[in-house]
């Protein structure tokens, strides 16, 4: 089985094209298996390089840990430099069709090749039914939480996905091996949650540290990033254009006025290679 090694901030995945020729392969297991950091190559997730009768291709994604999420931003900007350049599209502004919806991408193209990818990630949700998240409030913004013998504030944010945002001034203080896994699992997000503790460093900079759904500790999530600016614009902690800086780099986050979330950050391709084994 052929794939290609790709990273948006150190936030990894094999990537598997099976666009022209699609295969009744059970991607969960190979994602088990592949993304194995011992007995595998190694990623954080898996994405498969599809056809879309609705878009100029499709995304779909895999944890680590096998389990589907809706989307990925790391992961569409790597796929839509894959699917330029693979010659799939041949143009800087595509649509790409994930679980989440169409969204519109822009490329950054420098002789041929694709560096910066500017991704339209749609509105936010904020509505606790749709996130999911157990909240008997309209929105979950500045909710408490008991989790591992401790008290936080959250909000929830849907990007397509859900993730739980806990505002705090110190990062290395807080206990992140033990919350991460703790909020991901709690009962009080159905489809589990993505988790990123978030320092606000100024109106225009945060700092974020990511505990991933279905993987764990990651050095970037992009649909993560976006969710940790919009509670902090709705917290009034943050104006509206954003540097994130996590552990793998920084990401550029601008959610203006009555606009859609859009996300601006490098794809790299590391590697090509093919298993020996299926
Ligand atoms: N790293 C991603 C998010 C991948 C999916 C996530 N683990 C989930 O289960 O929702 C990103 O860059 O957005």
């Amino acid at each position: 089985m052929d794939f290609v090694k790709m990273h948006g901030l150190g936030n990894d995945f094999i990537c598997l094209d099976h666009f022209l020729f699609p295969t009744g392969m059970d991607y969960a297991e190979t994602a088990v298996q592949l993304c194995h950091r011992q007995f595998g190559v190694g990623g954080d997730g898996l994405i498969v390089i599809l056809s879309s009768d609705v878009a100029d291709a499709r995304m779909r994604i895999f944890n680590s840990d096998g389990s589907e999420p809706e989307m990925c931003g790391n992961g569409i900007r790597c796929f839509a430099k894959y699917v330029y350049e693979a010659g799939y599209v041949q143009r800087d502004s595509l649509k790409i069709e994930t679980l989440a919806g169409v969204l519109n991408v822009k490329l950054e193209i420098c002789r041929g090749a694709v560096h910066h990818v500017t991704v339209n990630m749609g509105e936010p949700c904020l509505d606790p039914i749709k996130i999911p998240v157990l909240a008997g409030t309209d929105t979950a913004l500045n909710q408490k939480l008991e989790v591992a013998g401790q008290e936080v504030i959250f909000s929830a944010v849907s990007m397509g996905n859900p993730h739980c945002i806990i505002f705090t001034e110190d990062l290395e203080l807080l206990p992140f091996e033990t919350l991460g896994p703790a909020i991901e699992k709690h009962p009080l997000f159905p489809r589990k949650t993505n988790v990123e503790f978030v320092k606000v460093d100024n109106s225009g900079e945060i700092t974020v540290k990511v505990w991933e759904r279905g993987v764990g500790p990651t050095l970037a999530c992009g649909t993560g990033a976006c969710a940790s600016v919009v509670a902090a614009v709705l917290a009034g902690r943050t104006g509206r254009t954003v540097i994130v800086h996590l552990p793998g780099g920084d990401l550029k986050i601008e959610w203006q006025e009555g606009q859609q979330v859009h996300m601006t950050g490098p794809a790299v391709c590391v590697f090509r290679g093919s298993t020996l084994e299926s």
